[in-house]
């Protein structure tokens, strides 16, 4: 199924010109910390040399941006893992969705959530999970996402 991207908006994958506009936008979701430029490039170049047995690229983070202003409206990520389970199968994990609150209530983050389920499938997952809180049950529910199972956790910071 093709993503429709609403007009005005452009979705791409992510890269170096998207350090504030990434940080505020995910600054909605959690504390992003203190990440410098040169930091952020680091990462960047990380998540590109992280390769699946295909070649293709495990992390897969895109950003949605204004045409006009270059702002950066949506982030998300899907990570792809190879797994020994389902004949050395791939699952993708949704991460980091976060719409920046002055671009809330358009369909972003359902346009963002498709786009990336597409992507995972095209990569050739046979599921996609992630984990959310109660409250985004129903945003999730809207982008075609079941509940199942229950997250767990141990903090270390
Ligand atoms: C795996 C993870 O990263 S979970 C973390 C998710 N991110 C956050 O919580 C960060 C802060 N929140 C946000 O960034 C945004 O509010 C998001 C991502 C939850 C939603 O993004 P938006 O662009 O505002 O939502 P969008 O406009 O695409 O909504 C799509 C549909 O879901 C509905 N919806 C949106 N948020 C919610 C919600 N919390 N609960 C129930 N329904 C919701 C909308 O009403 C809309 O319904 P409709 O299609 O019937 O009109």
């Amino acid at each position: 199924m093709t993503t429709i991207i609403p007009d005005g908006f452009t979705v791409r994958r992510i890269d170096s010109r998207d350090f504030d506009g990434a940080k505020v936008a995910l600054a909605g979701l959690t504390t992003v910390g203190e990440i410098s430029q040169e930091d952020f490039n680091s990462i960047l170049g990380y998540w590109d040399s992280v390769l699946l047995p295909n070649g293709k690229q495990a992390y897969n983070t895109f950003v949605i941006t204004a045409k006009e202003t270059e702002k950066v409206a949506a982030i998300g990520t899907v990570f792809v893992e190879k797994k020994i389970i389902h004949n050395g199968g791939l699952v993708g994990h949704i991460e980091d969705i976060a719409v920046n609150s002055d671009f809330r209530g358009q369909k972003l983050g359902k346009v963002l959530i498709n786009y990336l389920s597409s992507i995972g499938k095209q990569l050739g997952c046979y599921k996609i999970i992630l984990d959310c809180d109660e409250k985004n049950v129903g945003f999730y529910e809207k982008c075609d996402y079941n509940k199942a199972g229950i997250e767990m956790q141990i903090r270390y910071q």
